[in-house]
């Protein structure tokens, strides 16, 4: 896939007529992967095109709004999906005042002759721009609300589902497990201590699941790993005001400081608690693993 990157009127035409995808595509969920795959079902090129930062981040003016996919894992997903061009479009002041029309000569500039987009896809200034005025210039493939369990997906649900902690809806929804992307940090390396040495994850950008507990896989360079997460404040140890993430992974001794994995969330366990010792949350952890591996036993790969 070749990355394309836009920014205000310096537009150069792709090589390639393009059928292009557009939208922002937080989580490429089910409905998004609809309109990629009809991309890709043309005789031209397949594009999807994308703002970055993403413009209710932007124009919400919200530091650190968090993210289903930021754009590392966004780009990655769209590859996966066998998209021919990745064009991200950077979003500022400027464009964020683009007329629709503005926005559309900028479509056809790229090289774009075929749009594909959902039912309700609006766009430029103010949103004015819709469906029947991309009709006007472009072919158009026009997604029909695509729904499950009477619910329009979309990225506002999913992190709804998610901020209930509902990690089994949210993979429905989004047609993968819910992942995150973090380095490996350093934490207070008092979990070695009562033998479950953890790796904190650096979660910056990310929407996280409800504080808790939970069974989840764990990529590191390829393979595969079970383990163990707490998203919460440590309450027992002693009490973090930065929200943590950090696994327990079983059956890997490596030192993976500084190391970049992908934890995927497969079940939520229980709910984060302080314990009145150390040696409770240290029996607690011992039937979370135990929980944890006989889940992993029950997935066959
Ligand atoms: C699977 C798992 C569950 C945990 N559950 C709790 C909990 O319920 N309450 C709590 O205070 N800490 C909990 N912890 C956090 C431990 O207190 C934490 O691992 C310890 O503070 C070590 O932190 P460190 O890795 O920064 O050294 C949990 C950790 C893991 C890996
Ligand atoms: N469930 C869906 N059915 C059909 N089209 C969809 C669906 N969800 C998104 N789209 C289309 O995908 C493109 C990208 O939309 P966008 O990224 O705004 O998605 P969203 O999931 O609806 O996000 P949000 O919940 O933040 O509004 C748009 O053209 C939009 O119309």
């Amino acid at each position: 896939m070749e990355i394309i990157y836009v920014k205000n009127n310096d537009i150069k035409p792709i090589k390639d007529p393009l059928c292009c995808a557009v939208g922002n595509f937080d989580g490429v969920h089910l409905g998004h992967q609809m309109l990629i795959n009809e991309a890709k079902n043309h005789s031209l090129k397949s594009a999807v095109l994308t703002f970055y930062p993403h413009p209710s981040v932007f124009l919400k003016k919200i530091k650190n709004y968090p993210l289903l996919t930021p754009m590392n894992i966004k780009q990655d997903i769209i590859e996966s999906l066998g998209v021919d061009y990745l064009i991200i479009f950077e979003f500022n002041d400027e464009i964020a005042k683009y007329s629709k029309d503005e926005f559309i000569d900028i479509m056809k500039r790229l090289n774009i002759k075929s749009v594909v987009c959902g039912y309700d896809f609006t766009f430029g200034y103010k949103a004015l721009g819709n469906v029947s005025d991309l009709k006007n210039n472009f072919m158009v493939y026009v997604i029909p609300k695509y729904v499950l369990d009477d619910v329009r997906v979309s990225s506002s649900y999913i992190r709804e589902l998610l901020s209930y902690g509902n990690i089994y809806d949210a993979k429905r929804f989004l047609g993968r497990d819910y992942t995150i992307r973090g380095r490996v940090i350093y934490g207070s390396m008092q979990g070695r201590l009562i033998g479950f040495p953890t790796a904190n994850v650096f979660h910056d950008g990310y929407f996280l699941p409800r504080n808790g507990v939970y069974f989840v896989s764990v990529l590191y360079k390829n393979k595969k790993y079970y383990g163990m997460c707490n998203i919460g404040h440590n309450p027992t140890f002693n009490f973090q005001t930065e929200l943590r993430v950090e696994v327990h992974i079983f059956d890997m001794d490596l030192d993976i400081y500084d190391e970049v994995i992908d934890v995927s969330f497969l079940k939520e366990i229980r709910d984060e608690k302080k314990f009145q010792s150390i040696d409770e949350l240290k029996c607690q952890l011992l039937k979370d693993k135990e929980m944890c591996i006989s889940l992993s036993k029950e997935i066959k790969d």
